[in-house]
Order: structure tokens, then C-alpha cells, then sequence
């Protein structure tokens, strides 16, 4: 009693402007900083480990999403640390001087020239990379996720019972910041962000309603549940009566409150099994779709495509709260939260299946590489005439000087004999690599061969070409270079450049984050709003589980999967969902909406509560006179 007099004099000290406790703009900001920070990494994370640690696609795929997995699982940690040792605040504070080490960390990794001996710009241990560069992003999973099941809760501690409408605004503007600092991280270096968002929280220090830690409530809960399946277990003979639901079976010993609580979580967490299968889909726009994109073409159009799902958020949140959902509602149609979250799953399967259109339109524009039992050659003649150039046993080209064989020639052997008819007939014996492609080039004169040197001393001459995106070239150098100024350097196209443009990749991302709005922004504020009040980090956490859980369902589709094509890999992804969002809705019918607070009054009142039940309710009303008090002088000081 003595503890909750004490929390609601906390609560008074709070300011206000335009009806919202002050203490949300720092929290706010806070978080618009630290997810800054994370995009800006996150947004280079699996190029970094494509072209700098140079994995294949396939393991940076897999290290990305084991990653994020790990960021949506430490929020259990956070979750613990703030309910049963250190409090929200302090909690955001420490886990982010551990984030920021984390970042240092990172960057610091990506400095070639530390092992770079010979300079020849890529690193020369790259074991150290690694090593460093996974210490970097377990230090950050740890600070980002454990700080992010704290912030939401700590945010929705700033507002009282009677500010539901401002609870809701608080949560779409939390992810329109989220979003604002995930685009702005696209753009502009997020290096000094993690600094400025530990000092942008500890600025509104003396403005937040900290709750102290009322103990580890995930603690009290597992206890709980393992006490009630021991319990149920021991009488299951039919001789004992039935209860009404499992979790009766804990009665004995455990307080009818928290069991009526933990009730409310299992039910929302139930719910949550399906949901997993959403992220798996979504977090692929990190991976799958931004490698889909390297083997497509178009400049300025790659900084749209990975800013076009923040910019989406930020125009489609308002619209959809303001204009689509209440239209829907005029309309008569009841389209309830979990509605809404399995059209959410709906839009994400069509992005895929979107994605598997525009993957079958690369796939067809992609070089034709050879099988491992094939072998692929090209041949470039630099000889001062055209040749006749024959492969055995039938294979037979007519390159011109300086010209090349129009693609690379396919054969299923690997012992070949190429003759040109040079005077005399030059004839020689290859033999080719078993699935690898190769160049052979007919030097100037074929039985002199000579080196060219392009030197940036004295002599020097500048050769500057536009190149294709994805295209790879030989270039042929003759002695005179530097006499013509390079104008006699002849290029060679071994690959054409990627042709499909990004911007088919639109569709796909706008699907998505239709998809992300009814799924993400409604999930967050159900499980804010289904939870009872001390396991709001609880549920927070168990919902950025199944993100984690999604992340890891990717992990194991890339490593055991191997589809032969990506497109059939994403619209296995996208019939998945489709299966799951109808388990999902089923799921979702039988759910009844509740509201914890006047759950856990009927038991106080069962209990026989009531008297210290009024007692917080008068305090409550005083609070509420004294806020619209203060919320009235804010509006005379504007009139
Ligand atoms: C940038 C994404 N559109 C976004 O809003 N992500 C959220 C939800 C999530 O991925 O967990 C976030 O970063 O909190």
C-alpha cells in the first residue's frame, strides 16, 4: 500500500502540453535516434558480408537473419533486467552504452587497412573481421532488443488509465518515428546516433514516471504455470473434479490475481503461434530482396528502394488511421485488430508473390552459367586481321581484330583443341575447367607475346567508362596506349549488365508495408492494450518473439530448403502465409477482446479488495482533476 501511494505521488510531478505528458517527446526522440542508428547498420549489413567478407548469398543471408533473430530474442532479457532488477530507465540507459560499444565495435571491423599488409585493398586476416565484426553485433542484439521491449512499456507509463486516445496517437507516432529515424539512417552516416540517443533520454530525466522494479514478473509467471501443470498432474485421477480452465490447478498456492493475469497473457500468447510466419516474409526485404536488387539495374533508384518502406509508413500510417480505417467503420464493417492483422498477412504474401514475378523477369535476363560437369569459353582475338577460329570437334567462330565470340561457347567436355588459320595454321591443345567459365585470348602476334604496363607516373592515360551494373568486362591494352591517350584500349563485354529495373521492386515493397501497417502498428497496440498492467514488458517481449522466431524459420528455409530457384523459394514463402493467415483468423474468431483493468478489478472485488481498490481510485481522481487542471491552463495559455 505504502509502495503505491508512493508511485502515484511520482505520477504528479508530471508536465503536460496539449494534453500528452512531456516526458513522451524524450522517449519519442529516443527512440527515432536509436532505430537511426540500427537502420543505418542494418541497411549495409548483408552487403557487407556479400563483397567485404565476400560469403555467398546463401551464408550472409543466413548470419543477417541469425542476427536479427538475436536482436527480437533479448528483449526476454531486457524484459527481466527492468521488471526485476533495474527499473525501465536505467535499463535503456545501460544497454545502450552497451549498444554504442557495439557499433564501435562494428565499425571498426569494417577498417580494412588494419590488416590490409600488402594494401592491395582488401584485409589479410579475415578471421579477425569476422570475430570482431560478430562481437560487434552480439553487443548490439544485446543493447537494441534489450532496450526495445522497455521503451514502448516505458512510453505507455507516461499516460493514465483515463488517456486511451492519447495511448493510441503515442503508439503510431512511436512508429512513425521508428520510421523517420529508419529512413533518415538510409541517408544521411548514423555514427554519432546511439551517443545522441543516450542523451536525448537521460535530458528528460527528471520528467518520466519511473516505476520501480516490482520484481521478475516473468519469474513469478513461469513458477506459476509449472506450479498449476505439477498441480493438474497430480490429481489427474477422475476422482478430482474439473476446473473451469489449467491455470485453476495453481489456487492452492498462488494468488488468484496473477492467475487470473497470467490467464490474459497465455490467451494473447496463443495467439501469437501463427504470427512468426509474418516476419519470416518481412525481414526478407533486408536480405533476399536486397540481393534481388543487386542484379537489377538503375542508379538513384537503388537509395529510393531502400527508403521506399519507411517513406511508405510515414504516408500510409495517417492515411490508414485517419481515412481508410474510419471509412471502413462508417461503412458498418467491424474491422477489429485481428482482422486487421491477417489482411496484414494477406498484403505481405501478395509482396512475394510480386517478388517472384520480378525474380522470374531477372532470371531470364541472368548470364547462362555453366553446370558443374560444363565448361565455358570465350575467345577474344587481338591478332591485327579476322580469324577463322575452329574449336574441335565442330565448333567454328569468325572473330574480327580486336572483337570477341558474341557469348561464351558451352561444351560438356573438357579436352578441346582450338586452330586458327594463321599462316601457317596455329593448332593447340586446352583443357578447360569442369564448370568454370574462361577467356582465351589470341595475343597481337601469336607466337610473340607481349606485356603492357599501364603506368600513373610519367606516362599516363586516363580510361573512363559508364559500367552496367552486374557487368563484367576484359579490356584489351596494346602497346601504343599511351601514345593515343587509351583511345586503343578495346573493351570486351564478358557479362551484359543487369537489365530488369529496380523499380519493379516498387509493387512489391508497397504490398509490404500495406502488409507491416495493419500488421505491425495493430500488434503493438493489441498487445499493449490485452495485457494487464505489471506484464506489459512481458507481453512487449513476447510479441518481438516472434520476430525472433520468424528471423530463425528464414534462417533454416535458406540453409536446408536450397530451392533450385529463388522465385519458387518466395512463393513457397508466400503460400505459407496464405495457410498460416487462415489458421490465424480461425484463431482470431474464437477470441474475445478484453479489458485487463476491469478483469483484475473483478478479482480484487472477489478477493474482497475494494476498500484499497477506492482508495487508488480516488487518487486517481484527484490526479485526473489536477491533469485536466493542468491541461486547461495549457489551452488558456495558448488562447
Ligand atoms: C522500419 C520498419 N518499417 C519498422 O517499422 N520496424 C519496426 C517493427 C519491427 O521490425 O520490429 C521496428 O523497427 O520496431
Amino acid at each position: 500500500k505504502v509502495q503505491h501511494s508512493s508511485a502515484i505521488k511520482k505520477k504528479k510531478g508530471r508536465r503536460y502540453c496539449c494534453g500528452y505528458p512531456i516526458s513522451i517527446f524524450f522517449i519519442v526522440v529516443n527512440e527515432f535516434c536509436e532505430r537511426f542508428s540500427y537502420y543505418g547498420m542494418r541497411a549495409v549489413l548483408v552487403l557487407y558480408f556479400r563483397y567485404f567478407l565476400l560469403w555467398d548469398d546463401d551464408l550472409a543471408t543466413s548470419i543477417y537473419h541469425a542476427f536479427v533473430a538475436l536482436c527480437y530474442l533479448t528483449p526476454i532479457l531486457g524484459a527481466i533486467i527492468a521488471d526485476s532488477w533495474l527499473g525501465k530507465f536505467k535499463t535503456i540507459i545501460y544497454l545502450s552504452i552497451v549498444y554504442a560499444i557495439g557499433q564501435v565495435t562494428m565499425a571498426i571491423s569494417t577498417i580494412h587497412d588494419i590488416t590490409d599488409a600488402n594494401r592491395d585493398g582488401t584485409p589479410d586476416n579475415f578471421t579477425f573481421h569476422i570475430a570482431l565484426s560478430m562481437l560487434g553485433l552480439i553487443l548490439i542484439a544485446l543493447g537494441t532488443g534489450g532496450i526495445k521491449p522497455c521503451v514502448a512499456a516505458f512510453g505507455g507509463d507516461q499516460f493514465q488509465e483515463h488517456q486511451s486516445r492519447q495511448l493510441n496517437t503515442f503508439f503510431s507516432v512511436f512508429y512513425l518515428c521508428i520510421n523517420a529515424g529508419s529512413l533518415l539512417s538510409t541517408l544521411i552516416t548514423p555514427l554519432k546516433s546511439v551517443a545522441s540517443t543516450l542523451m536525448v533520454f537521460i535530458a528528460g530525466s527528471g520528467m518520466y514516471v519511473k516505476t520501480d522494479p516490482e520484481g521478475n514478473i516473468m519469474w513469478s509467471v513461469c513458477k506459476c504455470i509449472g506450479f498449476a501443470i505439477k498441480n493438474r498432474f497430480r490429481h489427474r485421477s477422475s476422482s478430482y473434479p474439473k476446473r473451469e480452465h489449467w491455470m485453476d490447478w495453481a489456487n492452492e498456492k498462488y494468488d488468484k490475481l496473477l492467475i487470473a493475469q497470467i490467464k490474459m497473457v497465455l490467451k494473447v500468447l496463443f495467439l501469437y503461434i501463427p504470427l512468426p510466419m509474418f516476419w519470416t516474409l518481412f525481414d526478407q526485404k533486408g536480405s533476399r530482396w536486397t540481393l534481388q536488387a543487386t542484379t537489377m539495374s538503375g542508379d538513384f533508384v537503388s537509395i529510393l528502394i531502400s527508403t521506399v518502406n519507411p517513406i511508405l509508413i510515414l504516408t500510409l500510417v495517417p492515411i490508414m488511421d485517419r481515412l481508410i480505417f474510419p471509412l471502413i467503420q462508417k461503412c458498418g464493417l467491424n474491422f477489429s485488430p485481428l482482422k486487421r492483422m491477417t489482411v496484414g498477412m494477406l498484403f505481405a504474401a501478395m509482396a512475394f508473390v510480386s517478388a517472384a514475378l520480378v525474380q522470374i523477369e531477372i532470371d531470364k535476363t541472368l548470364p547462362n552459367f555453366p553446370s558443374s560437369s560444363e565448361s565455358q569459353l570465350k575467345v577474344v582475338n587481338t591478332y591485327s586481321t579476322t580469324l577463322n577460329v575452329t574449336i574441335s570437334p565442330n565448333e567454328h567462330l569468325l572473330i574480327e581484330s580486336f572483337g570477341s565470340s558474341a557469348d561464351y561457347v558451352t561444351f560438356d567436355h573438357q579436352d578441346i583443341t582450338v586452330s586458327l588459320n594463321t599462316n601457317p595454321v596455329i593448332t593447340k591443345a586446352f583443357s578447360l575447367i569442369k564448370g568454370g567459365r574462361q577467356t582465351l585470348i589470341i595475343p597481337s602476334d601469336p607466337t610473340v607475346m607481349r606485356d603492357f604496363v599501364l603506368r600513373h607516373g610519367e606516362q599516363w592515360c586516363e580510361f573512363s567508362r559508364k559500367f552496367g551494373f552486374g557487368a563484367s568486362y576484359t579490356f584489351l591494352i596494346p602497346s601504343t596506349v599511351f601514345s593515343d591517350d587509351c583511345e586503343s584500349i578495346t573493351e570486351v563485354e564478358d557479362m551484359k549488365p543487369n537489365s530488369v529495373h529496380m523499380a519493379l521492386q516498387i509493387p512489391q515493397y508497397f504490398l509490404i508495408t500495406t502488409g507491416e501497417v495493419m500488421f505491425s502498428v495493430t500488434g503493438l497496440q493489441f498487445s499493449y492494450s490485452q495485457a494487464p498492467k505489471n506484464m506489459k514488458s512481458v507481453l512487449q517481449a513476447g510479441w518481438l518473439c516472434t520476430n525472433a522466431v520468424g528471423n530463425i524459420i528464414v534462417l533454416i528455409v535458406a540453409e536446408l530448403g536450397k530451392l533450385p530457384k529463388q522465385w519458387a523459394e518466395y512463393l513457397l514463402f508466400a503460400s505459407l502465409l496464405v495457410a498460416v493467415s487462415i489458421i490465424f483468423s480461425i484463431m482470431a474468431y474464437f477470441y474475445t477482446y478484453i479489458d485487463p483493468a476491469e478483469i483484475e478489478a473483478q478479482v480484487r472485488k472477489e478477493q474482497g479488495l475494494e476498500p484499497e481498490e477506492m482508495e487508488k481510485e480516488t487518487l486517481e481522481m484527484e490526479e485526473k482533476d489536477e491533469d485536466q487542471k493542468n491541461e486547461q491552463g495549457v489551452k488558456q495559455t495558448k488562447i
